[in-house]
């Protein structure tokens, strides 16, 4: 035990000391907690998102986070997980009446809940009970007794407006997880706990569809806009260096194409398909429009309306690539998206999936031909909190939204092996990616 305390205190140490140096070598300020700006010198932004820096980051996060669970008492550890729904409601009520906004307005001095409470409208000893919730979990900061202003982390509330947009889609996802446990017990009785949730037959995505829940559709799409993964995942992901100018890479279930511009900027001599279900691609259309007219006028990326669970229109492509769609889905549907891609692909066709990868807490058997990032001892082997606590509430909620999952690593080869496709490669990111080749009669 004390072995072990004092192994993460050592991975604590030793990792701050590289990453104050590594800041200190390139001259960039490490930020303080209390720093509210909401602009990021370019440089800051590429050093935060290396990935050495991610690496020490989250060896110092994991550690920190298992010293606290390996000394606090177990009652005082459950005392604060149980009520954790009280993250997810005291956030969307900050949000809803727009404290963010108005304490940036305020700026580092803050604001005293009396005058939140005026331009609210909500009662301030309400408010100031909210506030320091947040403020107790490192989220807004008390700067004099009931006087809040913003930190480091409550400054990103109000920094775009498509984080709000993500926000709103926690509303399916809350009310969703209050009928987890029912369904998790009978799952015969809905496809899905969001079905008992938002008491509709519909898979979401159909949902969307009804008239009354297009600002739903729009939110989501501009939701999925706004997940930042770094460019190279994508175009290192789809090696389009070694393609030939008018090979053809297939967005499938692209929603507007974000990734497809990416690529389309890296390189320029290809061509590319987006393809989504048809309102969604409707939407796209003003998205190419305004952020590369020309590829969308010469048809360079040509926007197409497709089923995914209908034969894929596009025959041979050089690559087909998924970027978080399976993990929407149940194993028998997501074998049948790949299925229709496998007969629809030539024998050098590459199917690339860009998704997170499920990591077991413990240590995984060695698998000969991929190697993943380890974990030092005495860590979690999936680095707790700080490499899959978002993860693990991801898979939650394409449990609850989808019946859906992220997948481990044997997960990924088993839909492969079922689907006729030989998983060949997967590289470790903030979203893996997974490329897979045609199993062919020979091979
Ligand atoms: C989680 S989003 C991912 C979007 C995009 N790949 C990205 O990473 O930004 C899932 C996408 O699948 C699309 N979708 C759902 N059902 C579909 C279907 N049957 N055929 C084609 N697309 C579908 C949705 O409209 C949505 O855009």
């Amino acid at each position: 035990m004390a072995e072990a305390l004092k192994a993460l205190v050592e991975i604590i140490s030793t990792e701050t000391d590289a990453l104050l140096s590594a800041y200190a070598t390139h001259e960039v300020k490490f930020p303080s907690i209390d720093e509210t700006s909401t602009t990021s010198s370019k440089k800051n932004t590429d050093f935060d998102v290396d990935p050495t820096i991610v690496r020490m980051r989250q060896l110092i996060v994991a550690a920190a986070a298992q010293l606290i669970a390996t000394v606090q008492p177990p009652g005082e550890f459950l005392q604060d997980a149980a009520p954790a729904m009280f993250k997810s409601a005291t956030l969307g009520f900050v949000i809803d009446v727009d404290v963010p906004e108005i304490l940036m307005e305020a700026g580092p001095m803050g604001l005293h809940v009396k005058d939140l409470a005026i331009v609210t409208g909500v009662d301030d000893s309400h408010l100031a009970r909210v506030l320091r919730y947040l403020a107790t979990r490192h989220i807004f900061r008390e700067v004099e007794p009931n006087v809040f202003a913003h930190n480091r982390n409550s400054t990103l509330l109000s920094k775009s407006k498509s984080l709000k947009e993500i926000k709103e889609e926690t509303d399916e996802l809350l009310a969703s997880s209050v009928h987890l446990s029912a369904w998790l017990r009978n799952p015969e009785q809905a496809p899905a706990a969001f079905n008992m949730g938002c008491k509709t037959p519909k898979k979401l995505w159909d949902w969307y569809k009804e008239p009354n829940n297009e600002a739903r559709l729009r939110r989501f799409t501009v939701g999925m806009k706004a997940n930042a993964y770094p460019s190279h995942i994508f175009t290192n992901g789809i090696h389009g260096d070694a393609l030939k100018a008018d090979d053809i890479v297939v967005d499938i279930g692209g929603s507007l194409g974000t990734v497809t511009l990416v690529l389309k900027k890296a390189f320029p001599s290809l061509n590319y398909v987006v393809q989504d279900i048809d309102k969604t691609i409707t939407a796209s259309g003003d998205y190419w429009r305004e952020h590369s007219p020309e590829a969308f006028e010469s048809g360079q990326v040509k926007l197409q309306a497709h089923n995914f669970f209908e034969p894929q229109p596009v025959k041979n492509a050089a690559v087909y690539f998924l970027r978080n769609i399976l993990h929407d889905w149940p194993d028998e549907e997501a074998c049948e998206i790949l299925s229709n891609i496998r007969d629809a692909a030539g024998p050098n066709s590459k199917l690339i999936v860009f998704e997170s990868l499920a990591r077991y807490t413990c240590e995984d058997s060695p698998r000969a031909n991929f190697s993943l990032p380890e974990a030092p001892y005495p860590l979690l082997k999936n680095l707790g909190v700080a490499g899959e606590g978002f993860l693990t509430a991801l898979d939650l909620g394409m449990l609850a939204l989808f019946n859906g999952k992220e997948r481990t690593l044997a997960e990924f080869e088993e839909l492969g092996i079922k689907t006729a496709w030989r998983l060949e490669s997967v590289k470790p990111g903030s979203l893996y990616t997974l490329v897979f080749s045609p199993i062919t009669g020979g091979t």
